[in-house]
């Protein structure tokens, strides 16, 4: 037999439903694995209760980011054999009614199937007591249509187009987005404003969507990210994933009834396939001016930029 060897290992517990959680562990778990040896094993029903524990104790539960972050440094502060810890934590929407135009105590809707999300990882250093943060926040299955400022046209023809040019389509996507935060300098973490920024990138993406007079979804994609890095310096980078989701307009022509092109109001959706248009915009590295650059003495020095 040939040799093989454990490459990669990590376990937790999936689907804590508190605003659903998730919680993996990396670390000196490998004799359990090869060897069946359990003594360092943390139990993942041990894992649930802490999450349960954790919530009851923490004033931040509401912020999914402040509260993975808790997760994470318990994990990573009283084990001493773990080395990393993965946090996930999906919030669903649940909003205050409307009842007799307030705002109701107690009673809440489920508006919209759109979740947000966070993935908190920490890293314990080997060199110091500190652990280094890295936290991705998102929002999932933001959908959304508008009935026309949308256009597909120009694109490359061979013998294999047969998709005709149009200057106003049906646009549908389900947005997916994920944002990296810049947590370089650790002290920062509970300032960052996790729910303003949230709900400002939701907005934008909203507007830019129905604002926009698309040219392709590749372009309001990217005009989404481009004004969200403009507005955050607190975020690295976002990925959006935009599925096309197409309309096509029935041939009711075979009826005798005009339904193309300026004349079109009766559309099918197609479930399958869709297109799946995706991009991460990143912040530039700053470009070092060649007044930025000294020699060790602290004279400035040409450098070739
Ligand atoms: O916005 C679009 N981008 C594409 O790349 C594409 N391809 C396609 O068939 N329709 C579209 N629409």
């Amino acid at each position: 037999m040939s040799e093989v060897f454990l490459q990669e290992q990590s376990y937790g517990k999936d689907r804590i439903r508190l605003v659903k959680v998730r919680v993996l562990l990396e670390g000196d778990f490998t004799a359990a694995y090869t060897k069946a040896d359990n003594s360092l094993v943390i139990a993942t029903d041990t894992m649930k209760n802490t999450v349960y524990i954790l919530a009851k104790q923490s004033s931040n539960v509401q912020h999914i980011e402040v509260f993975a972050t808790e997760i994470g440094q318990h994990f990573i502060s009283t084990y001493s054999h773990v080395s990393k810890v993965n946090v996930w934590v999906t919030k669903h929407k649940w909003t205050r009614m409307l009842v007799n135009g307030n705002l109701h105590d107690h009673s809440f809707i489920r508006d919209g199937e759109d979740v947000r999300n966070t993935k908190v990882i920490m890293i314990k250093k080997a060199e110091s007591k500190n652990t280094a943060v890295k936290i991705e926040s998102g929002l999932k299955d933001l959908l959304v249509l508008k009935t026309t400022g949308s256009a597909f046209y120009g694109f490359l023809r061979d013998k294999y187009t047969t998709l005709t040019e149009t200057d106003d389509r049906i646009l549908s996507t389900s947005i997916d987005a994920t944002w990296t935060f810049n947590t370089s300098n650790v002290s920062s973490i509970s300032q960052i404003p996790y729910d303003d920024i949230f709900n400002s990138i939701r907005q934008i993406t909203l507007d830019t969507f129905a604002t926009d007079n698309s040219a392709s979804v590749q372009a309001t994609l990217y005009l989404m990210a481009k004004i969200v890095l403009e507005k955050f310096h607190e975020i690295n980078s976002i990925h959006y994933e935009l599925p096309n989701k197409h309309y096509f307009a029935y041939d009711l022509d075979r009826f005798g009834l005009k339904n193309s092109g300026k004349e079109c109001d009766v559309y099918y959706p197609i479930s399958d396939p869709a297109g799946l248009i995706t991009a991460t915009v990143a912040r530039a590295e700053p470009k070092l001016r060649e007044s930025d650059i000294h020699t060790e003495n602290g004279d400035p020095i040409k450098a070739k930029l």
